[in-house]
This record gives structure tokens, C-alpha cells and sequence, in this order.
């Protein structure tokens, strides 16, 4: 007892001590058995490394491609796969995920000063797809701005030299929206130019774990390009930027700015007191929300580490969505076992950022066009998420008809279940006619900023490639 007491720090030394009073041949005999003992367990762990090698090897890696315009998904979808079959990895990143959140959040604010600054100026050149144009002879009534909104204007102007800074630190530099002429761009729509304040840019780049890494390496304190910040200096204003924030969002003069020029902004304004202190680190959700445009293509390794198909390895290839970047697809296209294709299913009364003339919905439906007619992916599976399903159902339940912005819509219910039927029979019947040969094709309704959900989807998906399910599933012809 008294050995255990003073000798022992860890309560089950004695386990392993040896036994008091051993003679020199015992201790001989034990170290002998213990060296034995050591072998086999190390043959063990090398038979099983072996064998795990092996077992690698002989599967060939299932290669994915993500496919679908800027903001239909795709990242964020990469990520669901990342959360639900690489937990390691998804822990690592997530902290770094913080400054791309606090970007988001500092565009937010820009966005919604770009919308006051015009009201202020007198502009009243509103987006043509605005509720509140309904009757565009009505003339609204001037809002009346007071020394408040001024006065936020110059207490916020600290987030500039911030955003400026991140993005630095993020490596983002690209601004390649402006240029609509690309492989399958398609003609514009007839009607009015979107008016109202152009969105502030993006903060976009190559590889995230790139821009992870250079951020995770800069040391604190170290200056970064021109600046002097702290690393963490970012989160310092922005938490003293909090109330200010707060104040700006709230505001009703501001709300109604909004409203009028059709802005949508709400990108971590509602989740401010969590996210604008000194403390914050982002949640899952967090990270599935936060928005950093893909440029290029990044592909994406992952071995399955459970499931029935464990140590395989999958290659996801994630690519940069807006029409500038599309050319860069076509060498990927080749020995790929399966395509996502991400819809946008809210975005019927929406127009492509890069170029404000054409509706993002008939820019889906020619990108579907050009990748289900292309020869180079003939007979390749197709997975369709018809994604955004949460937005779509917010839409509507805020009254907007889609009959307005698709007149094919006729007279069917303006609810959400059947839009999507209605736009998976077009999109059904568009693969029918431009595959080249059969396919397997399958469909999803999908909010992929919802994990749980599309862990369940992810698992259908993952499972009807592996398992050639999918030429069973829903095959056309
Ligand atoms: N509410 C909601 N937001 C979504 C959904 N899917 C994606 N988003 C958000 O839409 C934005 C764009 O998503 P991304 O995954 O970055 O889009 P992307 O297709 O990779 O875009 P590019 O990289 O520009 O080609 C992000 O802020 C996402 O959080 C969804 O189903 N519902
Ligand atoms: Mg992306």
C-alpha cells in the first residue's frame, strides 16, 4: 500500500512495475518476454498497415465533379462531404474559417451603406424586379435621413481598413466578375438592366487551405502588406464596431433603403452579438454560410473513414461557378465517375452578378443544356440538387409569384413543392433530350447550409455511386 501511496503518480503503476526484490535472471526473463511481447504487437500494426495500404491500392479513387453557376453551392456542399467523411480535417480548418466570417460580415455593412449612400444622393433608379415597384408611376416618398446615419457612417469607417486587411491575409485579389464573354455564356434576356447599387466584391481564392495556411503561419503582431495590424486586430474593431452594427441594422429608415432596392444582405447580421467578440470561434453552421468564391478549380482528397466502403478514396473536384471561369472545366470532364450539378432553385427572380442582364435561372438551364449535351461526359451519372430550398420556401411564403419572372409557370400553385416538381420535370426532360447516350440521373431537393439534411442526402448520393445504384435509381431512356 505504502508503495503506491509515495512511489506511484499514476494509480496503475504498479501494474507494470516490476516486482520488488527481482533476482537479475528474472529480470533477464522479463525483459525478454517484454521485448517478445513488443515484436509481435509491432508486426501487428505493420501486418495492419500493410493490409490498410493494400486495401487502398486495389480501390480505385471515386472522382466527383462539382458543377453549377457562382453561389449555387458547390463550396458548400464540398464542405457537407468534408464535415460528414473527413472530421479531422473540417476540425483544423474551422478556426480559420473566422476571418472569412468576419469579412462576410464587414461586406454586409458595405453593401447596406452602398444602398443608403444612393437613397441619400437621390437616386431613384430601382431594381426593376423591386416589390415595391409594383407600380412604378407611384412615386415613393423621400426618406428622411438623420445626423444618426451620418454619424454611423463615420464610426464604421474603421471596418474598411479591416476588411482591407483580411482580405490581404486571405491572398484575395481576384475581381474577374465584369468580363461575360466565356465558353457557354448564353444570350441575355431581353428587358431593363438591373439598376440599384452593383454588390461590393467578393473575397475569392484559389485554395482556402492556401489562404488557411499563409494565415495560420503570419505571426501575431507581424505586419501584414501595409498595414500594421495585429492578427487579431479585426476582431478587436469589430467587436468595438458591435452596437454600431447592431444599430444599423436595425434602423427603419434602413430597412426600408433595403426593401426598395431589393437588397439582400443579412449574411451573420442577425448572429452579430455571437459573432462580433473577442471569443468567437465559428460553429459548423458557421462555416457552412460563410462565403469565399472559388477561382480555378480545387480539388479535394478524402479517404472515407467509415461507411461500407471505408479507405477509399474520393476526389472532389469543387470549381469556380461564374461564366469567366467555365473554359477552365472542359480538361476535368474526362475520367470522372460523377457530376453534382448544383441548381439554384430560389434564384427565379434573380440576375447573374457578372452579368445583370441575364436571370439566373435561364443561365442554370443553358449550363445544364451545355454539360448534359456535351460528348466528353456522355454516360456519366448525374446527381441534381435542386438547391436553396430554404430560400425558395421563404420567397414564396413572402408572396412572390414565380409566375411573374417564368410565364411557362402558368397557372399552377405558387408553392414550393410544386416549383420543384415543375423544374425537375424541365430539367428531366432537357437531359432526355441532349444526353448523347443513356445516363443515370437522380434528383434532390436540397438546402445544403442545412448539414443534417444533407448528411442524409450525402449518404444516398455516396452510396448510389459506389454501389452503381444509380443506373437503377431513375434511369432515362
Ligand atoms: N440559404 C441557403 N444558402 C445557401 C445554400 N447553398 C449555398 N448557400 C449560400 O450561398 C453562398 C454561395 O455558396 P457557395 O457554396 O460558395 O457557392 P459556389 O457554387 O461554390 O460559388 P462559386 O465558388 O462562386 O462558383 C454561400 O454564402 C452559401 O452559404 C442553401 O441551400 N441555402
Ligand atoms: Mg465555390
Amino acid at each position: 500500500m505504502g508503495r503506491l501511496s509515495t512511489e506511484a503518480s499514476d494509480p496503475l503503476a504498479f501494474m507494470t512495475a516490476p516486482p520488488p526484490n527481482e533476482s537479475w535472471e528474472q529480470k533477464m526473463a522479463r525483459e525478454r518476454r517484454e521485448a517478445e511481447a513488443q515484436r509481435v504487437s509491432d508486426e501487428i500494426d505493420q501486418k495492419l498497415k500493410i493490409e490498410r495500404a493494400a486495401l487502398k491500392r486495389n480501390k480505385k479513387p471515386v472522382k466527383v465533379l462539382l458543377l453549377g453557376q457562382a453561389e449555387s453551392g458547390k463550396s458548400t456542399t464540398l464542405k457537407n462531404f468534408q464535415l460528414a467523411y473527413a472530421r479531422e480535417a473540417w476540425q483544423e480548418e474551422r478556426a480559420s474559417w473566422r476571418a472569412v466570417i468576419q469579412v462576410n460580415l464587414i461586406r454586409s455593412v458595405r453593401t447596406i451603406f452602398d444602398a443608403v449612400l444612393l437613397e441619400m444622393a437621390g437616386d431613384t433608379s430601382y431594381d426593376s424586379d423591386s416589390d415595391e415597384r409594383a407600380n412604378p408611376s407611384v412615386r415613393l416618398p423621400l426618406l428622411q435621413f438623420t445626423e444618426k446615419h451620418q454619424l454611423l457612417k463615420f464610426r464604421l469607417m474603421p471596418l474598411r481598413r479591416v476588411e482591407a486587411d483580411l482580405r490581404r491575409r486571405l491572398g484575395a485579389a481576384c475581381d474577374e466578375l465584369s468580363d461575360a464573354s466565356s465558353l457557354m455564356s448564353s444570350p441575355p434576356l431581353p428587358g431593363p438592366e438591373r439598376a440599384g447599387p452593383a454588390r461590393p466584391s467578393e473575397v475569392s481564392v484559389r485554395s482556402w487551405r492556401d489562404a488557411f495556411e499563409m494565415h495560420i503561419r503570419s505571426p501575431k503582431g507581424s505586419s501584414v502588406g501595409h498595414g500594421t495590424l495585429e492578427s487579431d486586430d479585426a476582431t478587436d474593431v469589430i467587436a468595438e464596431c458591435r452596437e454600431d452594427i447592431k444599430d444599423l441594422w436595425e434602423d427603419n429608415v434602413v430597412r426600408q433603403v433595403l426593401k426598395r432596392r431589393n437588397v439582400r444582405v443579412e449574411d451573420f447580421l442577425d448572429d452579430i452579438d455571437r459573432i462580433a467578440v473577442h471569443s468567437y470561434i465559428p460553429t459548423d453552421e458557421d462555416v457552412m454560410r460563410a462565403r469565399l468564391r472559388t477561382v480555378g478549380i480545387q480539388e479535394h482528397r478524402m479517404t472515407l473513414e467509415e461507411g461500407p466502403d471505408m479507405g477509399r478514396d474520393w476526389i472532389i473536384y469543387d470549381v469556380g461557378g461564374a461564366r469567366t471561369q467555365r473554359a477552365a472545366w472542359i480538361p476535368y470532364f474526362q475520367d470522372i465517375n460523377a457530376i453534382i450539378f448544383l441548381a439554384p432553385v430560389s434564384c427565379f427572380d434573380e440576375r447573374l452578378e457578372e452579368d445583370p442582364r441575364v436571370n439566373r435561372l435561364e443561365d442554370t438551364f443553358l449550363l445544364w443544356k451545355s454539360i448534359t449535351s456535351s460528348p466528353l461526359l456522355a454516360g456519366v451519372a448525374i446527381v441534381l440538387f435542386m438547391n436553396k430550398c430554404d430560400l425558395l420556401e421563404q420567397k414564396i411564403k413572402k408572396g412572390v409569384r414565380v409566375k411573374k419572372y417564368m410565364p411557362s409557370y402558368g397557372e399552377r400553385e405558387n408553392s414550393a413543392p410544386h416549383v420543384l416538381k415543375y423544374l425537375r420535370g424541365k430539367f428531366k426532360e432537357m437531359l432526355k433530350q441532349y444526353s448523347p447516350s443513356p445516363r443515370p440521373f437522380y434528383a434532390f431537393a436540397t438546402s445544403v447550409v442545412d448539414t443534417q439534411a444533407t448528411a442524409v442526402t450525402l449518404t444516398s448520393v455516396r452510396d448510389a455511386i459506389l454501389r452503381d445504384h444509380l443506373k437503377q435509381a431513375d434511369f432515362v431512356f
